[in-house]
């Protein structure tokens, strides 16, 4: 990477702001998986010894600007201070007054995380003014969150106008890996695509259409592309605004010789809710007031036998609720699927990591990395804006 990292900056002393991915999966309060924080720890470790004043910020889940505490940081605060053998404070906002304060009465090496900075309206519109107070807090920026790199907000781009911009290592770790094992991956090429972040991730598929040998859809995303096919989906997640766009990439697909799955049976449920009635259907057969919440097995053994044959696997988003255990088998036979391929696999985002840890075969995996959306768009061969924005070698 040709951007400067923490390594080529004058720490001591200093107060960092430390832009990091901490949106974990969290069930009633409680971190389902830390990969995510696990992996900002060397960045943190490395300023505190360094001697300089390590102000955290992230988002969480996405609140739309307003204040709400189920979306806190609160819990990532405490489990962080466990991991760190050493308080970390909670900060109640991520800008103003008390804030500033609190930075002010830091000692070298101490850590200080500031509440999610996406209670602010600004952070998503990557407000200027937002951007500044968030610089005012700090002498040197960091990011290290390669989960939101692909995000031009506040936190991640404009407060890089007003301080000198640095990566941190995960981000620096995260880009070399995946630049050594996509820019000219071996054949068949296969990637792997599910989860609820219908609407963010379709666009992606345009590009990676051009990349892939073959494309696996499931999950929540399947359901648009099942649903511009003229199948009923019943109360099932899906994106109406999107299914032009799915037959569009269906069409593409084809012009460009990539093969693309779609199931061909489903688990469906009477509710949102792990202990609802639920059965397998063919996608013909989905009741009106039913939703679609996994890939059936019929689907599970097609995908297996196409994951098994690639060189080179990239995987984001589960292909289905994984979180219940009704609907978590389809995504539990991919995770088998791509753990048995030989070639590099790549397993990205926060829910997807979650859950091949939860599977237990996450060390049988080239590649987990921090980042879904981003590490999609990076393959895409995007610039990322949190990238984009850091200081040049
Ligand atoms: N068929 C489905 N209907 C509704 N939600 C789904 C479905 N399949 C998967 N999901 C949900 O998608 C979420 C993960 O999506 P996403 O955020 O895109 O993945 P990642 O965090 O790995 O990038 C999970 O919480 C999962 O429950
Ligand atoms: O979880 C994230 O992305 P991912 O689900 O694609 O891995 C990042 O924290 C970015 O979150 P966002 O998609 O709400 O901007």
């Amino acid at each position: 990477m040709n951007k400067k990292s923490v390594r080529d900056i004058d720490v001591q002393g200093k107060r960092v702001f430390v832009r990091v991915d901490f949106n974990v999966p969290l069930e009633n309060g409680k971190i389902t998986d830390d990969t995510r924080i696990q992996a900002a720890l060397p960045t943190i470790q490395y300023l505190q010894q360094q001697g300089a004043k390590v102000i955290l910020a992230s988002h969480l889940g996405r609140p739309k600007g307003k204040v709400d505490p189920a979306f806190s940081l609160q819990p990532v605060a405490a489990h962080l201070s466990h991991l760190l053998g050493q308080d970390v404070t909670m900060a109640e906002d991520s800008v103003g007054d008390t804030v500033k304060h609190q930075v002010n009465q830091m000692k070298n090496g101490d850590v200080l995380l500031l509440e999610n900075v996406r209670f602010h309206g600004g952070e998503e519109k990557n407000d200027a003014d937002l951007a500044k107070s968030f610089a005012e807090l700090a002498d040197l920026y960091v990011n290290d969150a390669f989960g939101t790199a692909h995000r031009a907000h506040a936190s991640t781009a404009g407060i890089a106008e007003y301080l000198p911009a640095v990566a941190g290592f995960l981000m620096e770790k995260e880009i070399s890996i995946m630049g050594n094992a996509l820019s000219d991956p071996e054949r068949p090429f296969t990637a792997i695509i599910g989860g609820a972040k219908v609407s963010d991730k379709i666009t992606v598929l345009e590009n990676l259409i051009e990349k892939v040998d073959q494309l696996i859809i499931g999950g929540g995303m399947a359901n648009t592309f099942l649903a511009a096919q003229g199948y009923q989906l019943g109360k099932s997640l899906v994106e109406a605004d999107k299914l032009d766009l799915a037959n569009t990439l269906i069409e593409k697909a084809r012009a460009n010789n990539v093969i693309l799955f779609l199931p061909e049976d489903v688990v469906v449920a009477k509710e949102f809710k792990a202990d609802t009635e639920h059965k397998i259907v063919d996608i013909d057969q989905i009741p009106d007031d039913w939703m679609a919440l996994d890939i059936g097995p019929k689907t599970s053994e097609t995908y297996r036998l196409a994951i098994v044959r690639s060189q080179t696997v990239i995987w984001n988003g589960p292909m289905g609720v994984f979180e219940m255990d009704a609907f978590a088998k389809g995504t539990n036979e991919v995770a088998q699927a791509v753990a048995e391929t030989e070639g590099v696999t790549i397993v990205g985002g926060g829910d997807s990591v979650a859950a091949v840890e939860k599977s237990g075969l996450a060390d049988k995996m080239t590649h987990i990395s921090t980042g879904g959306g981003a590490s999609l768009e990076f393959l895409e061969g995007k610039a990322l804006p949190g990238v984009e924005a850091l200081q040049d070698k």
